[in-house]
């Protein structure tokens, strides 16, 4: 069997890096020996112990009783006309995609004992590693420092004098590669100290529970799971040169800093660029088809975050329109950007400008999959699965051992989702049925401060509740009476709950301020285990943190009445 790790990209994989077409973006840690790494919703536009060598024949056979309440679904036969169903396999399980969402899958596999390979046909660790989470995180840490250094009034207040704060683009560059490398490297050695088989080139399905991957190689599985990620979605029109008009997997290498940019769309991408490039001096120009900013964000959250993430920045912002037609800069002339009303289609303005950014959602990466050979439709390239991540073949039946993880699935494009997803995929192969509840997963933008949210927004709430019946409540705590957060002078800041007072049942959280993205677990924990309002609040915070915001938030809500279902638990 063949072992070995890729370093450079296959053709098929580079030549397929970004997708263009005229479907837009949908929006979703990942898990490892001892590493953690760093994905959104459905939304806009309405289109907004080791087993190596062990045979796996018997270890197939035990398992298949086990997983009998799996197996109860109406799954389709097994057989295809494209080929015949194994009775032995190579492999207890294949995963085709080596990104956070396959690390996640590999790694609880081998930890529950299957004889694992992971197929990759371009670089370990996907996008999230190589291409987002990790190389944008090494950016925004540069631009926090830089955006408080150059904060003289903030600076000021702690009685400190700092001198003009400067950057060298090429060192903020290298921090972000270096990053890259070294949790590509982690990742790498994690799963190949656990004996996972990482098997080199483009992955695809060849019939039920036959694989093939690199040019002729074919091997068995007793379950395969998809998890080939997303790659920039372009909307048509849209010329990416790479240099001037660009998407996130050219904005992250940081080869020139823009004096003026424009960011089409003002998603996470956009708005966690636009921390990064307003720090480095570059002035901001949003373009988004809906009529706010922030579309995907709670709106009460949303306006507070402009107010603090642009208004006071060199930002300035169109909504409403579609950027059209976008020409790169070419024999000293700009960049040319067309926009158009994003309702009636009529011509709006031509901006000229130095760069753009193309953050207008993501596209799966699921071509060349041999899908067809199982008779799997994908729709808008997501491959459909239900709520355990089985495939759904283009009858609408469940295909046997296969399942999709991660981007390629659409349901939620964040790496913990994908790493999630895989987890809960194994548990499900090997005996124990298991839905990972999407609500419960948080997500977070690492602005400057940060947005972080986890469950329903106030208008999904609202909309749940017309439509079930029940009531809903909303509390709110502000960063500005926190201890931690005023010694920071970091005072700007909201938390906010939506429960069920009848219940106290918790429907969403949403946080805007200093850490919100590590504060927004107590919430999705809680979420996770049905954790009530009447319970959580008696939870002991320590004292000056910034959880007490949180702590504030769950004391607040008020909850109807205290019947022996709803009675606090001892703490
Ligand atoms: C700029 C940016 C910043 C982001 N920041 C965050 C963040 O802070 N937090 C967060 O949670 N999420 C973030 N995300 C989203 C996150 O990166 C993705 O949700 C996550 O990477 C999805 O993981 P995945 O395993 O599904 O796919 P991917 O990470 O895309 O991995 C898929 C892998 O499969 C390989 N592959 C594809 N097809 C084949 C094939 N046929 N054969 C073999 N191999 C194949 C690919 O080469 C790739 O390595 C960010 C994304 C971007 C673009
Ligand atoms: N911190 C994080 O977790 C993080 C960071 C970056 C990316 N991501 C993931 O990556 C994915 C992609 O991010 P993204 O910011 O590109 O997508 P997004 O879906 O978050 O935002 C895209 C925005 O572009 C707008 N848009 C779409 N087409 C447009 C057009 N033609 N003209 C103008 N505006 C247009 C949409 O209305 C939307 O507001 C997200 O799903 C997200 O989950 C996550």
């Amino acid at each position: 069997m063949q072992s070995a790790i890729s370093i450079s990209a296959s053709p098929a994989l580079a030549a397929r890096r970004s997708a263009g077409g005229d479907c837009a973006g949908v929006a979703s840690g990942a898990r490892s020996v001892n590493l953690r790494f760093c994905g959104l919703r459905k939304e806009a536009l309405g289109f907004a112990t080791v087993r190596r060598g062990v045979g796996s024949g018997t270890r197939q056979r035990a398992l298949v009783g086990d997983r009998s309440c799996v197996r109860n679904l109406s799954v389709v036969a097994a057989a295809s006309d494209n080929g015949s169903t194994p009775t032995k396999f190579d492999y207890d399980l294949v995963i085709i995609g080596a990104g956070v969402g396959g690390h996640g899958a590999a790694l609880h596999a081998v930890e529950k004992g299957l004889k694992t390979a992971i197929i990759e046909g371009d670089v370990i660790g996907g996008t999230c590693v190589n291409r987002g989470c990790v190389p944008s995180k090494a950016l925004l840490a540069v631009s926090g420092r830089m955006r408080e250094l150059q904060n003289e009034p903030h600076m000021k207040s702690f009685g400190l004098q700092v001198a003009a704060a400067a950057y060298d683009r090429q060192g903020v560059a290298d921090h972000a590669n270096n990053l890259a490398m070294k949790i590509r490297n982690n990742l790498t050695n994690s799963m190949k100290a656990l004996g996972v088989d990482i098997l080199t080139g483009f992955g695809s399905v060849v019939g039920p529970q036959k694989v093939k991957y690199g040019k002729d190689n074919v091997i068995t599985a007793r379950d395969i799971i998809i998890a080939t990620g997303s790659v920039p979605f372009v909307p048509k029109g849209i010329e990416v040169d790479g240099k001037t008009v660009i998407t996130s997997d050219h904005a992250l290498k940081l080869e020139s800093v823009p004096a003026w940019i424009v960011i089409v769309g003002s998603g996470y991408i956009g708005l966690e660029f636009s921390d990064v490039y307003t720090a480095l001096g570059s002035e901001v120009t949003f373009v988004e088809a809906l009529d706010q900013i922030m579309p995907g964000f709670d709106p009460e959250i949303a306006k507070l975050a402009q107010r603090v993430l642009i208004n006071p920045r060199k930002i300035d912002y169109h909504t409403g329109v579609f950027a059209s037609k976008i020409t790169p800069a070419k024999d000293g002339k700009p960049v040319t950007i067309e926009l158009i009303d994003a309702k009636t289609k009529e011509h709006k303005d031509t901006l000229e400008v130095d760069a753009a950014l193309i953050a207008t959602g993501r596209a799966p990466f699921t071509s060349g999959l041999g899908l067809e050979n199982i008779k799997v439709e994908t729709q808008r390239g997501f491959i459909p699965v239900n709520e355990r991540m089985q495939v759904i073949d283009k009858d609408g039946k469940l295909v046997p051992h296969l399942y999709c993880i991660g981007d390629a699935n659409g349901k939620m494009m964040l790496a913990h989702a994908a790493s999630a997803q895989g987890i809960s995929v194994v548990e499900q192969v090997t005996g124990k049925d298991h839905v990972l509840n999407h609500l419960s997963i948080p997500a977070a933008c690492f602005t400057h401060p940060e947005i972080s949210m986890v469950g329903l927004t106030e208008p999904q709430a609202k909309e749940k509740a017309e439509k079930e019946g029940f009531p809903i409540s909303v509390a709110k705590t502000s960063f500005k009476a926190n201890t931690k957060a005023l010694a920071e002078n970091e005072g700007e800041g909201i938390a906010k709950m939506i429960y069920r007072p009848d219940t106290g049942e918790i429907l969403g959280v949403h946080i805007f301020g200093l850490h919100a993205a590590d504060l927004i677990h107590e919430a999705s924990n809680a979420i996770a285990l049905g954790t009530r309002v009447q319970d959580i609040k008696f939870a002991v915070h320590a004292h000056p943190t910034l959880s007490e915001v949180l702590d504030e938030l769950f004391k607040s809500a008020k909850v109807d009445s205290l019947s022996p279902a709803k009675k606090p638990v001892a703490v």
